[in-house]
Parts: structure tokens; C-alpha cells; sequence
């Protein structure tokens, strides 16, 4: 393994940037004066209210919308200096309600995510099988790969995204919750094998969830959006810093900053 490899190196970044969206007469700001950086190697959960913002950030990164102002790199590069095909061997992402067909096959829906290498008339070589392969084992759906999506539950569905994202073999991956569909087991399962392939294969995942509680255990560092501002950081750090104090009204749910963990609050009658 060359010391390059091993060289944690600033994958993503963001300095200064606004977030929101222009509409004919007035500019709606969704978050502003973002700055973070996320190196190779690094799990990196985006935690928020609903409305708050996660979904505006992932598609500000990867270029789907622009920012109002403000700079993006990847790879130490501009984002807006990048083109479609480029970028998609930089980055890959998982969108929840993506409109994508379910009438194909898993196999055919993972190898999608090979599409930035393949000739122009999408032919797999047996390095694009090789992956596709591995991406559906990671998952574990291995033994539905020639299965129509349709016939997949919504939580094996959204694996089959994932798997997706894994074939596509990018060094960034940022995924738009990519638990939502899946049970208490399944959440942890999926996490837990981000965290690896990170820590694995030095690639950065960059997930918006609701899951803080599993995020706080198990994530490098957390973008945190409160209220327009965005705080980033170890988990610890926000913790010290009281950063999730605010983040729910008091009275119904309370941070307890021993066990890192939210809290409903029982109101008795
Ligand atoms: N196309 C759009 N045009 C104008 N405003 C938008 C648009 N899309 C989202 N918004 C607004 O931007 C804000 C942030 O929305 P966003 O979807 O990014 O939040 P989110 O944190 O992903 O929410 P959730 O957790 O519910 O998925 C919301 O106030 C939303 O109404």
C-alpha cells in the first residue's frame, strides 16, 4: 500500500457558502456561512430538523443546484469547474424518493452506477461485473440480484441504491438518508458497514439522517443545521460546545450529554 493511500486528504469542502434558492422576485436562504472539511476516511453524518436544510446542502454539493454564493471543492477542485461525466467519478449520490425504474433488475440498477466508466454504449467489462458483485454482497442482496426492483421491499430497495453508490466506486459518496426505510437492525447494519467501507477503502460518506442518536456514536465528524446556522465538528465538540441543546424544544425532547443520546420527555397528565 503506497503512503499516498494512507494519506488522509481533504476530499470535500465548503468555505463561506450560502445555501437557498432564487425564485423570479426574492431569494429564499436556507443556511448560510457553511465552512467545513471533509477529509478521505471520514463518516460524516449532516443532522437537522425537518426543513432545515440537508436535502438543499447535498444538492448544493453535488451540483444539482447552484449555491447563492459561496465556494464548494472537491478534490481541491472548484465544483463548478467540474463536468457531469467528470464528476461522477468523484462523486455519487443516494437520493431518497429518487425517480428511478423499478422494472429493472437489481443487477441492472446497481451496474447504473457504472455508467461514468462504461463505453458509449454502456457495455460492463468484467471489472464493472467485479463490482457490481461486490456491492450487492456488501449489502447483502447477493441472492436478489436477478430479481425485478418492484418485487424488493422498500427497505431492500433502498440497499439496492446504496449498492449502487458502491459499485459507482467514487471517493465521495453523499447519501440523502439512507436509513429511512429500514429497521432498528438494518439502520445499525447499514451504518456500521459506511464506517467500514470508509475506514476501509478511504473513501468520505457525507449521509443527511434522522438517526442523531446512532450518528453521535458512530460518526467522525456532524454538519449540525440549527435555525440557518451550521455548526461542524466531533461529535464531543458539538457536545461541549451545547450545540444540540437547541436543537428540539426542551420540553418535549432533552439532549443527555452523559450518554450522548436524545430523550422524549414524559409529560404526565
Ligand atoms: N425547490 C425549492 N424552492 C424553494 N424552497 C425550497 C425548495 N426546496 C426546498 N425548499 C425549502 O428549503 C428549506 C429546506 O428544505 P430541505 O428539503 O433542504 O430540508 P431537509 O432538512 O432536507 O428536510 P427533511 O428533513 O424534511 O427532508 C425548506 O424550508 C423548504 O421549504
Amino acid at each position: 500500500m503506497s503512503s499516498e493511500f494512507n494519506q488522509s486528504k481533504i476530499l470535500l469542502s465548503a468555505s463561506s457558502l450560502n445555501l437557498g434558492y432564487k425564485e423570479k422576485r426574492s431569494v429564499i436562504s436556507v443556511a448560510e456561512a457553511i465552512n467545513f472539511e471533509i477529509k478521505t476516511g471520514e463518516l460524516v453524518a449532516l443532522i437537522g430538523i425537518n426543513g432545515s436544510g440537508k436535502s438543499t446542502l447535498l444538492k448544493t454539493l453535488s451540483g444539482q443546484i447552484p449555491a447563492l454564493s459561496g465556494e464548494v471543492k472537491i478534490d481541491n477542485q472548484l465544483l463548478s469547474g467540474l463536468h457531469d461525466k467528470n464528476l461522477g467519478s468523484y462523486l455519487s449520490l443516494v437520493l431518497t424518493n429518487e425517480p428511478v425504474s423499478r422494472q429493472l433488475t437489481v443487477m441492472e440498477l446497481v451496474a447504473l452506477g457504472r455508467h461514468p466508466y462504461t463505453n458509449w454504449m454502456g457495455q460492463l467489462s468484467e471489472i464493472d461485473v467485479e463490482k457490481v458483485n461486490k456491492a450487492l454482497s456488501q449489502v447483502d442482496l447477493i441472492q436478489k440480484k436477478d430479481k425485478l426492483c418492484d418485487s424488493l421491499s422498500d427497505g431492500q430497495f433502498q440497499k439496492v441504491l446504496i449498492a449502487r453508490a458502491l459499485a459507482q466506486d467514487t471517493p465521495l459518496i453523499l447519501m440523502d438518508e439512507p436509513t429511512t426505510h429500514l429497521d432498528m437492525f438494518h439502520k445499525a447494519y447499514v451504518l456500521q458497514l459506511l464506517k467500514t467501507i470508509v475506514k476501509t477503502s478511504q473513501k468520505s460518506i457525507l449521509f443527511a439522517s434522522h438517526e442523531i442518536n446512532l450518528a453521535l456514536q458512530l460518526c467522525d465528524k456532524i454538519i449540525l443545521i440549527d435555525k440557518g446556522k451550521v455548526d461542524f465538528g466531533t461529535p464531543s465538540e458539538l457536545i461541549q460546545k451545547g450545540a444540540f441543546k437547541t436543537l428540539f424544544p426542551a420540553d418535549f425532547i432533552v439532549f443527555d450529554e452523559v450518554s450522548k443520546t436524545f430523550r422524549m420527555r414524559i409529560q404526565d397528565d
